[in-house]
């Protein structure tokens, strides 16, 4: 059994720059990941299938109590793990299996713990981490052009989570230049509850650049930065708002935030202590949270 976690993507930064003729937006952002996240779990089987467990199982598709018992059995075209993929792990094992044919069947299990089309990756952090599991079984090098190939027609953020270092993204976030983490730093994750889609956060982003990532350390440039879609998310979930406000009021706040398309904010603390008081004040909210850390 192979074990690969599929940890929270953070934005600390995100510049929108520009358009593009191809529906997609050239961007500058600060990637971070948390300590944690999902859990990707293959191991080898009879045919592929992908079972999901966890508190959000639920969310992508059928109950969270049918899943753990009843794995989803698709039966696969030629070439390919499922013949039906709508889930991106299904996607990215159907992209592994078209480009390396010998893989073996592996029953892939999800445990779903990052709320849905929040901000924070989850579903391009679970392609990242099967891409890495079925990488591992099939004896893949993890830096393999083929594997980083597979990723940006997954998602434009699947490249990020496939590296799972802390970097600056550029293009439509598929160019990544790895920078100097912070690791430990305490980060809280508060999400209301709200899924928001993030093609229509981008159509409704409004055409200004506001200008470049600055220069300096991770945490001198994401202070200087903004999140440029966080205007545009409030107006189409205004709970955002709301999140954003508890978290620039909490004590011990180094920083707070919307992070990618939203509504998931974020905020770096001076303690832990900081973090898990703020963590209270927004589940007496009935708030999603994640206390957790910088990897
Ligand atoms: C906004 C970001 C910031 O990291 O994060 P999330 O909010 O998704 O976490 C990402 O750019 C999202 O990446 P990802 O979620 O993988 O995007 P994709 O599936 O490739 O694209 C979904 C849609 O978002 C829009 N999109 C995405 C990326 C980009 N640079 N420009 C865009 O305009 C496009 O309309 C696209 O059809
Ligand atoms: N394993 C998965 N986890 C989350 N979302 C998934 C997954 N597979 C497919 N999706 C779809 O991908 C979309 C984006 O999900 P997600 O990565 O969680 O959000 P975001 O891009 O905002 O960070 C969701 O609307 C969901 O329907």
């Amino acid at each position: 059994m192979i074990i690969e976690r599929a940890p929270a993507k953070i934005n600390l930064a995100l510049h929108v720059r520009r358009r593009r003729p191809d529906g997609y937006h050239d961007l500058e952002t600060l990637f971070a990941f948390a300590r944690d996240g999902d859990t990707v779990l293959v191991a080898p089987a009879e045919e592929w299938s992908l079972t999901i467990t966890g508190p959000f199982a639920g969310a992508l598709g059928s109950p969270a109590e049918v899943e753990a018992v009843s794995p989803r059995l698709v039966p696969a075209t030629a070439g390919e793990a499922f013949a039906v993929p709508d889930n991106l792990i299904e996607k990215a094992a159907n992209a592994f299996t078209r480009v390396f044919p010998d893989i073996p069947p592996q029953a892939i299990t999800l445990d779903k713990h990052l709320p849905v089309a929040s901000g924070i990756g989850g579903g391009s952090a679970d392609a990242a981490a099967t891409l890495r599991a079925l990488a591992r079984i099939a004896g893949v090098a993890s830096g393999d052009p083929r594997l980083t190939a597979m990723a940006r027609p997954l998602g434009a953020d699947v490249p990020a989570c496939l590296l799972g270092r802390t970097s600056i993204g550029t293009g439509a976030g598929e160019e990544l230049a790895v920078i100097e983490g912070r690791p430990g730093i305490p980060l809280l994750l508060v999400n209301p509850g709200v899924a928001v889609s993030t093609a229509a956060v981008f159509r409704a982003w409004d055409g200004v650049d506001r200008g470049a990532l600055r220069d300096g350390n991770l945490i001198e440039r994401a202070l200087a930065g903004r999140n440029d879609l966080a205007g545009p998310a409030r107006l189409l979930a205004p709970l955002i708002g709301e999140v954003e406000e508890l978290l620039a009021a909490a004590p011990g706040a180094i920083l707070s935030r919307m992070s990618g398309s939203g509504a998931t904010c974020f905020a770096l603390f001076e303690t832990d202590a900081d973090r898990d008081a703020a963590a209270g004040l927004a589940e007496r909210r009935g708030w999603w949270t994640l206390p957790t850390s910088l990897a």
